[in-house]
């Protein structure tokens, strides 16, 4: 494992082995190893676990339900390399079909043991994300910035895609989605109506949208933006997650900014605005909305208690909010799931007043 100031690490590999590089992060959530490698946001991204102990619970199964996979959040796994201190060769839970090694072989994605991840994570930390790559033998390859390419077209889907059969309709803008937002709309009465990252959904019929997760730099998804900008006039209830978040505020005129290593854990604190309230969530971010840039009709929603970062925004008079934490947690805590209670019900008081 090569970073680029030049440390390297040298350690034993459990996935497939071929050289790759990209941008090195970290996390720290104990549990969720599924739910993170095949979060689509991860995309580019070569991940260090700073919880020494992976693989211990195996692969949960490939079951699907409403056509999703039941534990995976999309349809493989979508980081370019995983980095552990301790990986356990033995596994046990009742789910399991398989070691996490096997499924990083099958999916031709590289792993690392025996890395000194705490060594690691503290350089990233001081010098903020930096890129690295994983080199086997005498495979020498580049350094790859992900953050340059507009990874969303990657992660998307290339068609429109039906799920649920709820009384509301739904359109959520794949930039790469996690399953659990389509799972947490459809438990709540939804149609769902997945669709491309770049494509105008404006003629469809539909009574919200849904902005989702996903890769890469906010400031790459202009196609996004403008179909949001444009649906802003009709006042249906908008929410957004993540990178959703960073989008529905440029749509509104604000600006994003790279974080220096940002946020990746279970165990993020925010402040909901105005309140005491304070929630404990689940994250996966490198950019954040500079709350200053916002325009008077808005204001944030929720403020990091950790470093006074933006974790969401609202619209002062219209429905339209999001977070840049993910309510749908998978993994990780479940308390603010609420959110998606208070979008459907902005969706239900539309459809209420439209009449
Ligand atoms: N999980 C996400 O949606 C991440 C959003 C964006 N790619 C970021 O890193 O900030």
């Amino acid at each position: 494992m090569i970073l680029e100031d030049g440390t390297t690490f040298e350690g034993k590999s459990f996935g497939y082995e071929k050289s790759v590089a990209g941008e090195v992060v970290f996390y720290t959530a104990m549990t969720g190893y599924p739910e993170s490698l095949t979060d689509p946001s991860y995309t580019g991204q070569i991940l260090v676990s700073t919880f020494p102990l992976i693989g211990n619970y195996g692969v949960p199964s490939d079951s699907k339900e409403e056509n999703l996979y039941e534990f995976y959040e999309s349809n493989k796994i979508h980081i370019t390399g995983l980095i552990v201190s301790d990986y356990s060769f033995e596994y046990s839970h009742w789910n399991a079909i398989k070691s996490l090694g096997d499924w990083l072989k099958e999916q031709k994605v590289p792993g690392l043991f025996g890395i000194d991840t705490r060594a690691l994570t503290k350089i990233i930390r001081v010098k903020g994300s930096l890129l690295g790559k994983i080199e086997f033998d005498d495979e020498v390859i580049d350094f790859y910035d992900p953050n340059q390419e507009n990874l969303v077209a990657i992660a998307s889907t290339d068609k429109v895609e039906v799920y649920g059969n709820g009384e509301h309709r739904i359109v959520l803008v794949d930039c790469g989605v996690k399953y659990n937002i389509i799972r947490c709309l459809i438990k709540r009465n939804a149609t769902v109506i997945v669709v491309p990252w770049d494509y105008d959904f404006n003629n469809e019929d539909f009574d919200g949208i849904f902005l989702s997760n996903g890769p890469g730099d906010p400031a790459l998804c202009d196609a996004t933006v403008e179909n949001i900008r444009k649906t802003m006039d009709a006042e249906k209830p908008i929410m957004g997650i993540c990178l959703g978040n960073q989008l529905l505020a440029r749509a509104a005129g604000a600006e994003t900014y790279k974080l220096k290593f940002g946020h990746r854990s279970h165990n993020q604190p925010v402040l909901l605005q105005g309140t005491d309230r304070c929630f404990i969530t689940s994250q996966n971010h490198g950019f954040a909305v500079d709350t200053k840039t916002l325009p008077a009709d808005w204001e944030p929603l929720f403020t990091n208690v950790n470093d006074q970062t933006n974790e969401g925004i609202r619209h002062k008079t219209k429905p339209f909010f999001s977070t840049q934490f993910h309510p749908e947690a998978a993994s990780g805590p479940v308390d603010t799931e609420f959110l998606f209670d208070d979008f459907m019900n902005n969706v239900i008081e539309y459809k209420k007043n439209k009449k």
